[in-house]
């Protein structure tokens, strides 16, 4: 297969072109981005053949192949999509672009780039969406924060166990927040720090966790709430959650182990065992533990890799299904523990 990576400077189009480099069917590998020169990590793909090249955007038009990676800020992927989509390239918009019905979308981002195609998108949860991602033509690849979230309750919300409100606290690394310069950013702001930021229901994914919660589960409430930690890689996901019954630990994880069967990035932890970022680091798995506290709540636990299974991984994972592959192929990967 021949792939293109739009916005390969960025840490996301990076995280692509290392997997996509290591993947045995991908044959050619073409990046763009807004710059004409080389990326800064080339050193990384010496003696590849592509060799770290980057071609400018406005050179899109003169290539072949079969799939794009759109990562690119939203309002921007929205805007090469539908060119690529009519030419029959196959999409795979790691942007906000095209995860939200329009009018959610207009409320939190503004004016649409590509309206038109909306509604051709499918939402690129891969474990809940494989069916409609094989035949798709665009996918919305999910944000960070929503795949852990909803890999994490939509095994309880199908069954109807869920009432009242979930309280989801989550943490990310520093990649989350993407490559361009910020202040808030600085390693003399974020070093040896920890905050929270979008407090009070205003992260813009909060609209995605509902929306697709809402497919599943209605009268629900989602309270959400970022915060940023001194490290590069990774989510970590804390949970709270009201049961309708009064189901065990071990009646949970039968539900989420059975969910789960077939899906091998999913790793339900045995009893005593909790998530941690290190463990997910340059992987696509996606780490899940069910806890109870004495008062009834249910604790649930989860770690993904905000550049693997929150974006380039489970890009790559539909990509996979989208050209009839395993979905494992090229993602098979334990990461790297110390
Ligand atoms: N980082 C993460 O963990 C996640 C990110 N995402 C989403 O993926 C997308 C990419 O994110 P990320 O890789 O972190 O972002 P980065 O800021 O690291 O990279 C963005 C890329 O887009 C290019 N770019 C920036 N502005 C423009 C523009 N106006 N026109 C064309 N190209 C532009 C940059 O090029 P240049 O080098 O020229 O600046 C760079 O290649 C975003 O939509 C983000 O929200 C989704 C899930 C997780
Ligand atoms: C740490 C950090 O800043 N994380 C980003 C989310 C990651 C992301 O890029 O998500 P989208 O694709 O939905 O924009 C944030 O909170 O905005």
């Amino acid at each position: 297969m021949k792939v293109a990576v739009v916005g390969a400077t960025g840490y996301t189009g990076a995280e692509l072109v290392r997997l996509l480099s290591m993947h045995p069917k991908v044959s050619g590998l073409f990046l763009f981005s807004r710059g004409d020169g080389e990326i800064d990590f080339r050193q990384n793909f010496l003696g590849l053949d592509f060799a770290g090249k980057i071609k400018p955007l406005d050179e899109l038009a003169k290539e072949e192949f079969d799939f794009s990676f759109l990562a690119l800020p939203h309002g921007e992927s929205g805007r090469y999509a539908g060119e690529l989509v009519r030419r029959g390239v196959k999409v795979i918009d790691l942007s906000a672009d095209f995860r939200l019905p329009l009018a959610v979308y207009e409320k939190w981002y503004g004016p649409h780039p590509a309206p038109e195609l909306v509604e051709i998108a499918v939402y690129g949860l891969s474990e809940y969406f494989s069916e409609k991602i094989k035949t798709a033509r665009l996918i919305a690849n999910p944000g960070c924060y929503p795949t852990a979230f909803l890999l994490a309750v939509l095994p309880l919300a199908e069954k109807d166990l869920l009432q009242g409100v979930i309280i989801s606290d989550m943490k990310s690394g520093v990649t989350g927040a993407g490559r361009s310069a910020k202040r808030e950013m600085l390693f003399g702001e974020v070093a040896e720090n920890f905050r929270p930021y979008g407090v009070g229901g205003v992260h813009r994914h909060l609209p995605e966790m509902e929306n697709i919660l809402n497919n599943y589960a209605q009268g629900l409430r989602v309270i959400f709430t970022p915060h940023l930690i001194p490290m590069k890689r990774g989510i970590l996901g804390t949970i709270y959650l009201d049961l309708k019954q009064n189901l065990s630990t071990e009646e949970l994880r039968k539900i989420y182990l059975n969910k789960f069967h077939d899906n091998p990035f999913i790793k339900i932890l045995p009893e005593g065992y909790l998530p941690e970022t290190r463990a997910v680091a340059g992987t696509n798995n996606v780490l899940i533990a069910l806890n109870k506290e004495p008062g009834g709540k249910v604790i649930i636990t989860v770690a993904i890799d905000n550049l693997g299974k929150g974006a380039a991984g489970q890009a790559v994972q539909n990509m996979n299904l989208m050209a009839g592959l395993d979905e494992t192929c090229g993602l098979k990967n334990t990461g790297i523990y110390f």
